[in-house]
């Protein structure tokens, strides 16, 4: 189907290895942005337009948000905002690894089976333990994932 005048033509490659004509590629897939930020920095923000603006150049994206996941799994009501996010929480830590380990793991079957080609993981991922489990995941996916790090401002 031809494309709407105005929108940019991309070129993407599976990346091989070998390849000696990365030069010409836009895109490497498949594709982990990890966004890094504390809470409120704008991190959905700017996963939803990162995501909008991918799609509509042609890459499949979608963003994978660990708090809808920890939504799911606990009501901050009964858990107690401050409480549940303090580090010194064990029971609120455990459930904020897991619901990534969850959305992790979601992100990378959507990229194994080539439903997507980039996924952006939308987590505040301040831990170097958290980030280091990151990378490991994106490796036994795919040794050729790359990792994008997005510092989000500390003042809006
Ligand atoms: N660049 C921006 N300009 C204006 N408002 C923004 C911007 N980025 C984020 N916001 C607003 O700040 C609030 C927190 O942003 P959000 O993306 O939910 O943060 P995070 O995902 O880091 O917790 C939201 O109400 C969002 O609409
Ligand atoms: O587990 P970490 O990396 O802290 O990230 C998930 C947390 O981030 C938050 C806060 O930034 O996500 P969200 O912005 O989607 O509400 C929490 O709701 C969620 O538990």
């Amino acid at each position: 189907m031809p494309r709407p005048a105005g929108v940019p033509q991309r070129k993407m490659t599976y990346f091989m290895p070998k390849s000696d004509n990365s030069a010409n590629e836009q895109v490497r897939v498949p594709n982990v942005i990890a966004l890094v930020g504390l809470p409120a920095r704008g991190k959905t923000y700017i996963s939803h337009k990162l995501c909008r603006y991918l799609n509509w150049i042609g890459i499949k994206t979608r963003a994978f948000n660990v708090g809808e996941y920890r939504r799911k799994a606990c009501n901050l009501g009964e858990e107690g905002e401050f409480e549940f996010f303090s580090p010194n929480n064990e029971r609120g830590q455990k459930i904020r690894d897991e619901c990534a380990r969850l959305a992790i793991e979601d992100m990378g079957r959507y990229l194994d089976n080539k439903e997507g080609e980039v996924a952006i993981l939308d987590a505040t991922n301040t831990t170097r333990d958290r980030r280091k489990i990151l990378m490991e995941y994106c490796r036994k996916y795919d040794a050729s994932t790359t990792i994008s790090c997005v510092l989000c401002r500390i003042g809006l």
